[in-house]
């Protein structure tokens, strides 16, 4: 099985936590984590399962605009955020949207977002969920969410956290792949 861990990040979360769910899958699959904007055409391909997550923006997806006022916080000395160098350019968003992009047969979604209840944070999770079911793709597991503090720093044990999903989310896609390989075999 192979699994691709797709991400956008602007100060480093979101990039942390899809490489510990990269390491939680490498335990089941070739597993593989590559920034949104380092995508090329083809690397979507082979895999058999996409992983793919980005921060909370204005409760949803990113958008140019939000990206652009990350980059501003980021100017910011007083807050203390470092811009990812492949911040900038596209976000999830304009991936899932675009009609060239390639979709696995299996997905699961993730997302950052602030620590406090989701109807006050939005559910950017839950769009890219939506976005990718509509891609033709199944989802292999619920949208999962890992929250930063009010000062954008990952909660405690998040990484631990993200780790635990990405080695379920290998088990359930494993099964769920060889379910279908029996069914082809059969059938
Ligand atoms: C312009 C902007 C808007 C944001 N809006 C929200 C929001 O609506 N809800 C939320 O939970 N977090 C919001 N946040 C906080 C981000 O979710 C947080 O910065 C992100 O998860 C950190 O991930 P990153 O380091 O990968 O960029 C916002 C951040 C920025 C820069």
């Amino acid at each position: 099985m192979r699994a691709l861990v797709i991400y956008e990040s602007m100060f480093g979360n979101t990039k942390a936590i899809a490489e510990a769910i990269r390491d939680g899958l490498a335990t089941r699959a070739a597993a593989t984590v590559i920034n949104v904007n380092q995508l090329g055409m083809d690397d979507g391909r082979e895999a058999d399962v996409m992983v793919v997550g980005g921060p909370t923006h204005v409760h949803g997806m990113t958008r140019a605009t939000t990206r652009e006022e990350a980059a501003k916080w980021a100017d910011d000395a007083s807050k203390h955020l470092t811009l990812e160098p492949e911040a900038p350019g596209r976000g999830i968003r304009d991936w899932s949207d675009d009609p060239l992009t390639i979709v696995s047969p299996l997905f699961a979604a993730f997302a950052t977002r602030a620590d406090m209840p989701v109807l006050l944070s939005g559910n950017a999770a839950a769009q890219i969920d939506r976005a990718l079911r509509h891609r033709g793709s199944r989802r292999v597991a619920d949208a999962e969410n890992f929250l930063v503090t009010k000062d954008n720093r990952l909660e405690d044990d998040e990484l631990i956290r993200a780790r635990a999903w990405g080695e379920a989310l290998g088990a359930q896609a494993s099964e769920l792949l060889a379910h279908a390989d029996r069914g082809a075999d059969e059938g």
